[in-house]
């Protein structure tokens, strides 16, 4: 665990100056509240007593007056709960989304990951709400019921027993309704999973002639969630109406006590109704309160979800700026496990390569060549030894200078929504044009640009628009071009492209290697390796062979050849 300072709290503390002055306007607003009762006991026992007109119209000012200044102030704080909101949001917003997208990296699907963004908002509703300040009004209830005891002590009995009522109401409807509204929200959830992936792989689905059966699973799951819902919603509205009712009941009870006692010439008829309005007064936060509940509850179990991923993805640490390192790569003795697995996916792997050498990495599918590649660029953290680059180990570059000095191209490439440009200098502020032509040059794909209607200024989608699947691929090369880097990691980049795409890549390798920069290209097709001079052999997550290209070909050769040696040895270029 980190000893990180806690990003909530230090959120929330850098507006302790707004919520002090909310709980400020909050003593206002609630001394405020009682003007109502106070101009009540006034009318009654001095007015309608003394017949006094001028006295009636001078307390009628005073009291419009003191609403005024109460409406002014209520508003004002709703006003200050609405920033406090804001501001806490945007204080957290690209902290989430940087932890929410560094835990997908390495664990997709993680369910805390997944609701993060949607925490957040509930956490952002939640405080700008009136149920918020309902919390500030809290306080002061125990107040009003003391000042019911002042007018006659039975009063207070009736208020302190009907209020404790209504407290037991509400931590029953806590107990008794966590568990329902905990699972229609994480029934909401999975609907919600489900939807997205629906409609990111829309054109699989239809094309499989899936629609029915994959819409079908999403009613399915949408239904459990609606059901939910209402099973939760039943439970909390139930409590909601038992607490309202009993809430007016108690003001009738309040009254009916007031009118034995005025009858006993115990208080006086403005007492009686003073009391009424000053129950009513105290109870309503508790009340509002409970008829708010789901979203309290939103918020605090948003919180709590929030907290623990902020505390298990803490902030990248400020790194001392290391200069641009040379294209030397040194990978000692590594394992890798996959995140949240205990597996070892790669075992004590070992090689070297200077700058300017080229490896090709090759093995049966499931050997462990992705997860290397995964490795080398820093995605994946190792469970045991180094990679230095440059000679100074991975985690000692700030990761956004790692992702300039180190080009990758995944496996699956994804493309952004936005130019051929952006996507090409991954979005950079202010780049240089020359940059982007000169990685697209490398790529082979500068004249594939150049053809297509608005050039580079092109727009694609996430899924590459126009582009085809090879067309994608050269242009995620380009954009692993960029900038030059100094270590190049390919991972299967001929999956798509034909023999003419192969010979582009086999020129773009030689011309890194040429410029320094080191590469390492795990591919299934030889034709991809030629232009390395360096083969790793990975089998079961170890090395079976490494050495120069040839010399563990020839190696390979007179081995009694597996499954896989057959393929690698026999497959035309
Ligand atoms: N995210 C993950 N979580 C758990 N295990 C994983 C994950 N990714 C890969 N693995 C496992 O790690 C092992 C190595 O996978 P890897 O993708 O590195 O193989 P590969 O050699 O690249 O295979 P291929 O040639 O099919 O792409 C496999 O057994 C795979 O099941």
């Amino acid at each position: 665990m980190s000893n990180h300072p806690d990003d909530l709290k230090a959120a929330r503390a850098e507006n302790r100056g707004l919520l002090t002055r909310v709980g400020l306007f909050s003593v206002f607003v609630n001394l405020l509240m009682l003007t109502g009762p106070l101009f009540m006991l006034q009318i009654y026992d001095r007015v309608l007593s003394s017949r006094s007109e001028p006295t009636l119209v001078a307390l009628f000012v005073l009291v419009a007056f003191l609403y005024l200044m109460m409406a002014l102030l209520d508003h004002s704080r709703g006003l200050l709960v609405a920033r406090v909101a804001a501001r806490f949001q945007d204080r957290l917003d690209r902290r989430v989304l940087g932890a929410t997208m560094q835990r997908l990296a390495v664990r997709a699907g993680d369910p805390l990951a997944q609701t993060a963004q949607r925490d957040l908002d509930g956490i952002h509703r939640f405080v700008g709400s009136r149920v918020f300040l309902a919390l500030f009004d809290m306080p002061w209830a125990p107040i009003f019921l003391a000042a019911i005891f002042i007018f006659h002590p039975l009063l207070g009995v009736v208020a302190l027993t009907g209020g404790a009522i209504l407290v037991a109401i509400a931590l029953t409807n806590q107990r008794l309704t966590k568990d329902r509204q905990q699972k229609a929200m994480q029934l909401s959830e999975e609907a919600m999973r489900l939807e997205g992936q629906l409609k990111n792989e829309a054109e699989t689905i239809q094309s499989l002639g899936m629609m029915e059966t994959v819409m079908g699973r999403w009613q399915k799951a949408r239904r459990a969630a609606l059901e939910a819902d209402v099973g939760a919603k039943d439970r909390a509205d139930g409590f909601s109406t038992t607490s309202r009712t009993f809430r007016l009941f108690l003001q009738s009870a309040i009254l009916a006590a007031g009118a034995w006692l005025v009858l006993q010439n115990a208080l006086t008829p403005g007492a009686m109704i003073a009391a009424s309005i000053l129950l009513g007064r105290a109870l309503a936060p508790v009340d509002a309160t409970i008829g708010q509940w789901a979203s309290v509850q939103r918020a605090q179990e948003g919180w709590q979800r929030l907290s623990q991923l902020l505390r298990e993805v803490p902030p990248a640490p400020q790194r001392t700026p290391l200069p641009r390192p040379d294209g030397r790569l040194d990978v000692q003795s590594i394992t890798v496990t996959p995140p949240g697995d205990t597996r070892y996916v790669l075992r004590m792997l070992a090689f070297a390569l200077e700058p300017g050498q080229a490896l090709g990495v090759i093995g049966p599918s499931g050997s462990g060549k992705s997860t290397l590649a995964r490795a080398l660029v820093g995605s994946w953290r190792l469970a045991g030894g180094r990679i230095r680059l440059g000679g100074a180990p991975l985690d000692q570059y700030d990761p956004d200078m790692l992702g300039r000095l180190i080009g990758y191209l995944p496996q699956r490439v994804a493309l952004f929504e936005g130019t051929i440009a952006e996507n090409i200098c991954r979005f950079d502020h202010d780049p240089d044009p020359n940059d982007i032509i000169n990685a697209a040059r490398d790529a082979g794909v500068h004249e594939l640009i150049l053809s297509l209607p608005e050039g580079y200024d092109t727009r694609i989608d996430a899924r590459g628009g126009r582009l085809s699947g090879g067309q994608a691929q050269r242009v995620g090369l380009a954009r692993a071009l960029y900038g030059a880097p100094a270590l190049l990691v390919l991972d299967e980049p001929d999956a798509h492209i034909d023999r003419e795409g192969v010979a582009a890549l086999d020129l773009t390798i030689q011309n890194c290697r040429e410029r320094g920069t080191t590469v390492v290209v795990i591919a299934h097709r030889p034709a991809a390796l030629q232009s390395c001079d360096l083969l790793l052999v990975l089998e079961n997550g170890t090395r079976v062979a490494f050495g120069p290209h040839a010399e563990v070909m020839a190696n390979m050769g007179k081995k009694k050849p597996s499954k896989f040696q057959g393929r690698i040895m026999g497959a035309a270029p």
